[in-house]
């Protein structure tokens, strides 16, 4: 560890009290020279890009999110519109719920928000509930999954008197996404159980045409916000997607965009001094090009602990790839995994600091303790100062074991720095994605899974229609409707934990016998 490695590596933008520390990841003068052409590259592709260039070459979409912060810079006066005029929209609809223009039917004013969306929409707004929206004016609720019995714990939370109060916000870019639909059809199960109108109570957000806004308008919805396909869901935070529930929350969205904007100006720039630049190249040398170290975040501050879960989603979807631009296997992507220190310290970074050296660490220093006074919790020392000297040390431990880190610095957390980092991963992955020749913006892998749910419910049916009162195996079954007898077994299982059909379990599972 050396002073003057710090200080000349350190990329500081003091304006919004921004620090950037790789020194401990040991980059040197021979891997900037090796890599210069590949970032000259790097900062060309951003620069089409944020031009409007077709950078999702596989879906053939641009790739717009850079412009939510900054609607100027979008190539077209449509796509200017489609920024400026969501959010105004998204504004003034936030201040008539909370002046009770928007009113639910039984009077008063809403209360609370139930916001129904997986993956990136729903990881954004529940970053910036965790992150700044404690206090918030309308307290909010999620179903971010199909398990039923998650929905029925949020539906208790809120209570049965409570729906009438709450605005459900269903975000689902596509429409279509199973676990949202299910999660609306609930929701909507429970209002009309509470005899309530559930259109009267819920606002959508999604892409214009979809299903789920052809849904909304039959149902009546409040309002249907667009969203655009030029927006990626894990890139979405700033968009309607996570602006929506931002705003009813009272949260100051404002300087959140403003924050991202900061981060923008600063990243847009080529040279030493850019730190999206500087943390993509850090992930390189780590891993070699080719995710050979896993990324372990350790924001040092509680209301930062969804960032990491954040970033998993950013990370992992966005460079988790099979194959390059060119088309050859690369099977890229980088694994990123955390949760918050010191906590941590407590849990896994035993291993860390010992065990198997597959990793770089990521620190988030947050500079300000608390608001107002601290007490001395023994003489001379705060939390703060504690928590600040499990930081500096486990990063001084980690090195001193050959385990390199990242230390990014922010002053507090505030809407403005939410929107700092976000912007600075963003542009991370991008340069990440150029350096790697990758596609980052497209998902092709997520449809699979997706695949094979329909096939395993389409079989589930087929099982349902074949089960008598007379006992029958998963091999009988398989044969009468011509399937893999372990996918029959696995439905008649799911079936009887469910209560649909009687199990009498045999020495294997060949030998368990299914009867109504
Ligand atoms: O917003 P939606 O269309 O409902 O998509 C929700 C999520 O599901 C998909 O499977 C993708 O992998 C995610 O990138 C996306 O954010």
């Amino acid at each position: 560890m050396s002073w003057s490695t710090y200080a000349s590596s350190l990329i500081r933008y003091p304006q919004f009290g921004f620090s950037l520390d790789t020194s401990l990841m040991d980059l040197d003068e021979a891997f900037f020279a090796k890599m210069a052409p590949k970032v000259e590259k790097a900062f060309a592709d951003i620069a089409a890009l944020e031009s409007g260039a077709i950078a999702n070459p596989d879906e053939g979409r641009m790739v717009g999110h850079y412009w939510l912060r900054n609607a100027a810079l979008a190539p077209s006066q449509e796509l200017r519109d489609s920024i400026t005029k969501p959010l105004a929209d998204l504004k003034a609809f936030a201040e008539k719920v909370h002046t009770g223009q928007v009113k639910p039917l039984s009077g008063g004013v809403f209360q609370r928000i139930l916001l129904i969306g997986i993956g990136g929409s729903a990881l954004g707004p529940q970053l910036v509930t965790e992150a700044i929206g404690h206090g918030a004016r309308m307290p909010i609720h999620f179903f971010d999954n199909t398990d039923p019995a998650g929905i029925d714990r949020v539906l208790s939370d809120i209570g049965a008197a409570g729906l009438a109060k709450t605005l459900v916000v269903v975000i689902s870019k596509s429409g279509g996404t199973p676990e949202t639909r299910n999660g609306m059809i609930e929701a909507k199960a429970a209002y009309d159980a509470a005899g309530l109108h559930f259109g009267k109570h819920a606002v959508a957000v999604t892409g214009t045409g979809s299903k789920l806004d052809q849904y909304a308008e039959k149902e009546g919805f409040l309002v249907r916000f667009p969203m655009e396909d030029w927006v990626g869901g894990r890139t979405s935070v700033m968009s309607t997607v996570g602006l929506v529930p931002a705003a009813l929350q009272g949260i100051d969205i404002d300087a959140f965009l403003a924050g991202a904007a900061a981060m923008d100006a600063e990243t847009r720039k080529t040279g030493d001094g850019n730190a999206a630049m500087r943390l993509a190249l850090a992930w390189h040398a780590s891993g070699n090009g080719k995710g050979e170290k896993d990324m372990v975040v350790l924001p040092y501050k509680d209301s930062l602990v969804l960032f990491s879960k954040y970033l998993q989603q950013l990370v992992m979807e966005s460079l988790g790839k099979e194959h390059d631009l060119d088309g050859a296997v690369v099977n890229q992507g980088i694994a990123v995994y955390g949760n918050k220190g010191s906590t941590d310290q407590h849990a896994y970074v035993q291993q860390l600091r010992d065990g198997v050296a597959n990793f770089f660490a990521t620190f988030i220093e947050v500079r300000k303790g608390r608001h107002g006074d601290s007490i001395e919790v023994e003489p001379g020392n705060s939390s703060a100062d504690y928590l600040q000297g499990f930081l500096r040390g486990t990063r001084k431990a980690l090195y001193d074991s050959g385990r390199k880190s990242i230390t990014i610095s922010i002053p507090e957390v505030t809407p403005f720095q939410l929107g700092v980092l976000i912007a600075l991963f963003e542009r991370t992955v991008s340069f990440y994605a150029s350096l790697v020749n990758i596609n980052a913006y497209h998902q092709p892998g997520v449809e699979a899974g997706k695949k094979a749910a329909a096939v395993f419910l389409d079989l589930l049916g087929a099982v349902r229609s074949r089960l008598v009162s007379e006992a029958k195996t998963a091999d009988q079954i398989a044969f009468e409707v011509d399937a893999d007898p372990e996918d029959v077994y696995h439905c008649l299982t799911h079936l009887s934990a469910n209560g649909e059909v009687q199990i009498s379990i045999g020495t294997t599972p060949k030998e368990d016998n299914f009867s109504l």
